[in-house]
């Protein structure tokens, strides 16, 4: 049966690909966090891949702490880069095919129509510059990868924007947001779908020794565009939740890091590559669970 390791699977991205497994029975899994896979012990990866021997490698572990990786830069990118760096070499080692989870924020957000693939990354903030170190250095490395870039990720799970507005809004009510930063949410569990089809089509086209023509840079969010405002809107909009909700621009809410402008991506290339359609972002569908 083909083996599938899953890294920070406690993180949001890995537990809804948990969720989803019940509908890809023909594969095994193996779901990992830190404390039985630290990325960041070569050591411990190549042990574990001895082991385990994985036909798909998915990584979701990252350090994504936005602001505090500015002054922790040196986790960040223990995380983010070398992480990323030990699981291509164990990849290369075992003939394992990456899928690798990477970020808008590579990008300065000085464009103004989405970004594609072949677009020039130039991060502007530490996590930024750390994922795509990451990046670099599965390219250098391991030929049978697959990057992933994707944006504004939410789901029940963990740490994200939607969940923060609905705490907030239980204390406060006026919220000040930005709007003058353009980007596309992402619902974990539709990426999910999307990278448990890649690894579907790429065991389809295996037997024909096709699947190299997969490897590669691909961007996946949700369809459309949207500010901070707008997302947060929505939240409210969907919960039924009453606030004064006011947009504000990006210099009246000043971070650690800089953050992209605008960080629309294009998705043509993973739904045309691996035949999937993709929810517009206003879809919002949302259930806390902790
Ligand atoms: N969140 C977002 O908005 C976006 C995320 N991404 C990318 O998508 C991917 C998934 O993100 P998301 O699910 O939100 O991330 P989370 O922060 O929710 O989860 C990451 C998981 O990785 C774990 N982890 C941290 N360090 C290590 C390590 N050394 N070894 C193993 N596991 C570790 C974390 O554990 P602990 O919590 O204990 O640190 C956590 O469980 C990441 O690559 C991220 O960069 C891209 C765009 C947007
Ligand atoms: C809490 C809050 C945030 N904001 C702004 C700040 C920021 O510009 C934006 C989002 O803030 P957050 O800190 O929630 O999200 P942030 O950590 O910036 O989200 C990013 O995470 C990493 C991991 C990624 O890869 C990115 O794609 C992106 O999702 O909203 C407000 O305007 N008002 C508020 O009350």
């Amino acid at each position: 049966m083909i083996k599938i390791l899953v890294t920070g699977s406690l993180g949001q991205l890995g537990r809804c690909i948990q969720d989803i497994t019940d509908q890809y029975p023909d594969f095994e899994y193996k779901f990992v966090d830190v404390d039985e896979l630290d990325i960041c012990n070569k050591e411990q990866v190549q042990l574990f891949f001895d082991n385990y021997k994985p036909d798909f490698c998915i990584n979701t572990a990252a350090y994504t702490a936005v602001d505090k990786a500015e002054e922790d830069s040196r986790k960040a990118f223990d995380v983010n880069a070398n992480g990323a760096k030990n699981l291509a070499e164990s990849c290369l080692m075992h003939n394992t095919v990456l899928i690798h989870i990477s970020t808008d924020f590579v990008f300065d957000g000085t464009k103004t129509i989405p970004y594609n693939e072949t677009d020039l990354p130039n991060p502007i903030s530490v996590y930024g510059a750390s994922k795509l170190q990451g990046e670099r250095y599965i390219e250098a490395i391991l030929q049978k990868h697959i990057i992933i870039r994707t944006s504004w990720l939410y789901s029940p799970f963990g740490s994200n924007f939607v969940k923060t507005m609905l705490r907030l809004a239980e204390t406060k009510s006026v919220l000040n947001v930005i709007n003058d930063q353009i980007g596309t949410p992402t619902n974990a569990y539709d990426l999910a779908g999307g990278i448990m089809q890649v690894i579907v089509k790429h065991v389809q086209l295996e037997k024909n020794s096709e699947a190299i023509q997969f490897y590669g840079t691909y961007h996946f969010s949700n369809e459309g565009a949207c500010s901070w405002y707008d997302f947060a809107k929505k939240i409210f909009d969907i919960n039924k939740i009453n606030i004064d909700l006011r947009p504000i621009p990006t210099s009246g809410y000043p971070t650690p890091a800089k953050r992209p402008m605008y960080s629309v991506l294009d998705k043509t290339k993973f739904k045309r590559t691996f035949d999937f359609s993709i929810n517009n972002w206003d879809k919002l569908t949302f259930k806390s669970k902790n």
